[in-house]
């Protein structure tokens, strides 16, 4: 069994209200939300001055295990999303071997029971090889099927590229298609162009525009037309530019959407002004666009045409990433200071704290489906963080936790920092110190036989 705990006099921020309560943690679950005395067997946890929301839960990360794990593992990284406040997290099925079939699926979920400290859940994947076999597949039994980071071969390209696979897709499947929307022939015919200006030796500076918005707008205008046309489950993953933002509804609650869409921290903080302090580390598919579109992608947030934030955490080695052009790899660590992110927005008056738990916790459980997590209510999973409004700190080297041992962010400056983390009831995270006894648990879903 697992010990009591009691959070005494924290700021609550859950389902759009702030409010001040005692929280008691027993068994796992959220036990009771009040007024709550001590008594003899409670750890006491002193949560006054502090914020207490719902673990995050990250619909969409990297965290490249198995196959590659010189670049981060379901350790490391799980690790490093924790320090950051983040309990649950989705992985994205480009790892090696990739995860197209349910037995890779399974043994994905085999590991991660052994190496993750936070819980999980795992997209299959889909591309040119396996599509046929997805399509005879009982697909309600996935959380999602996903393309992401499968489109660097050609076999990957089929979502953004071929009509004719996609609307066969679209037509059978029962589960989330989770899509990485960027037209591959609008890429090559920009990388052909600068090429032939610059050879290998592009700068960073000029990925927006090989990666263009054009490229963008035009494969997820083509998706959405394909999912409405099927009635399917399409979510638009790392959405990057305003123009997009336009083609998403936010006159309907989410639980109600068919074709939703997230956008990942790195697109919300950087724009193509941080190219020429950053180079090759802020090289991401889809690129890093301008300042309007950052706005714009915020202003999206806000209205609810965008559902959800992610952190699409992709880690490389920084010798993988600082290389010429065409070998410098697209990706970058984010997922230890996503929350840290958003409430430097929060600071600087651009989101409200509710607003950020909706995006980050209610939303990504609702729009997946999951059961009795994203929430703090009596009964569901005790999965929270507990946050100092009020510290400043610097992202520096020492204090990173990824494997591959460097951010993008490093030399920032946070003025806020999550003190302690509950994954499942357990002190996982506790100012800086680590009880790494019980591991994460696989996610549950509505559908009740998923496959995990
Ligand atoms: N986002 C990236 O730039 N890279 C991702 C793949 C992806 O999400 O497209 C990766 O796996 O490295």
């Amino acid at each position: 069994m697992n010990e009591k705990i009691l959070i005494k006099n924290a700021t609550i921020v859950n389902e759009g209200k702030s409010f001040t309560a005692d929280v008691l943690l027993a068994d796992g679950r959220i036990a009771k939300i009040g007024t709550i005395a001590t008594e003899s067997n409670y750890k006491v946890i002193d949560g006054k001055g502090k914020h207490l929301f719902p673990g995050i839960i990250d619909g969409q990360v990297h965290f490249r295990d198995p196959g590659l794990t010189h670049k981060g593992d379901l350790y490391t990284e799980s690790k490093a999303a924790i320090a950051g406040g983040t309990t649950s997290f989705i992985d994205m099925p480009n790892t090696v071997p990739n995860i197209l079939t349910v037995e890779s699926l399974k043994e994905k979920y085999e590991i991660a029971s052994k190496k993750s400290l936070a819980n999980y859940s795992f997209f299959l994947g889909v591309n040119g090889d396996n599509i046929d076999a997805v399509i005879a597949m009982d697909t309600s039994k996935f959380i999602g099927v996903s393309d992401d980071g499968l489109y660097f071969t050609k076999k990957g390209n089929l979502l953004a590229d071929s009509p004719e696979k996609m609307e066969k897709l679209f037509s059978n499947c029962k589960s989330i298609i989770a899509i990485h929307s960027e037209k591959e022939e609008i890429v090559e015919k920009n990388e052909e162009a600068f090429r032939e200006k610059y050879g290998d030796a592009i700068p960073a500076k000029f990925h927006p525009m090989i990666r263009s918005t054009e490229g963008c707008y035009q494969a997820t205008k083509r998706a959405i037309e394909i999912a409405k046309k099927h009635d399917a489950r399409l979510h638009i993953l790392h959405l990057t530019t305003a123009a997009e933002t336009h083609l998403f509804r936010n006159d309907i609650p989410l639980q109600e959407k068919k074709i939703t869409t997230e956008v990942s921290v790195h697109h919300l903080w950087f724009s193509d002004k941080d190219y020429e302090r950053l180079g090759m580390r802020i090289k991401w598919n889809p690129a890093i666009k301008t300042e309007q579109d950052k706005a714009g992608l915020l202003k999206a947030l806000l209205d609810d045409r965008i559902d959800l934030i992610t952190t699409d955490h992709a880690p490389h080695t920084l010798e993988e990433k600082e290389q010429p052009y065409f070998q410098s790899m697209s990706g970058a660590p984010m997922v230890q200071h996503s929350l840290n992110c958003m409430l430097e927005f929060y600071k600087q008056g651009l989101i409200s704290l509710e607003k950020i738990i909706e995006k980050m916790c209610h939303n990504p459980a609702i729009l997946y489906g999951m059961v009795s997590r994203g929430f703090i209510r009596e009964g569901y999973y005790a999965d929270l963080t507990l946050v100092d409004l009020n510290s400043t700190w610097t992202v520096t080297k020492e204090n990173l936790l990824y494997k591959c041992g460097w951010s993008p962010l490093e030399g920032t400056l946070f003025q806020t920092e999550i003190k302690q983390t509950f994954v499942n009831g357990n002190l996982v995270f506790d100012a800086g110190h680590w009880n790494e006894e019980k591991k994460g648990l696989a996610i549950d879903f509505n559908s009740e036989d998923t496959i995990h």
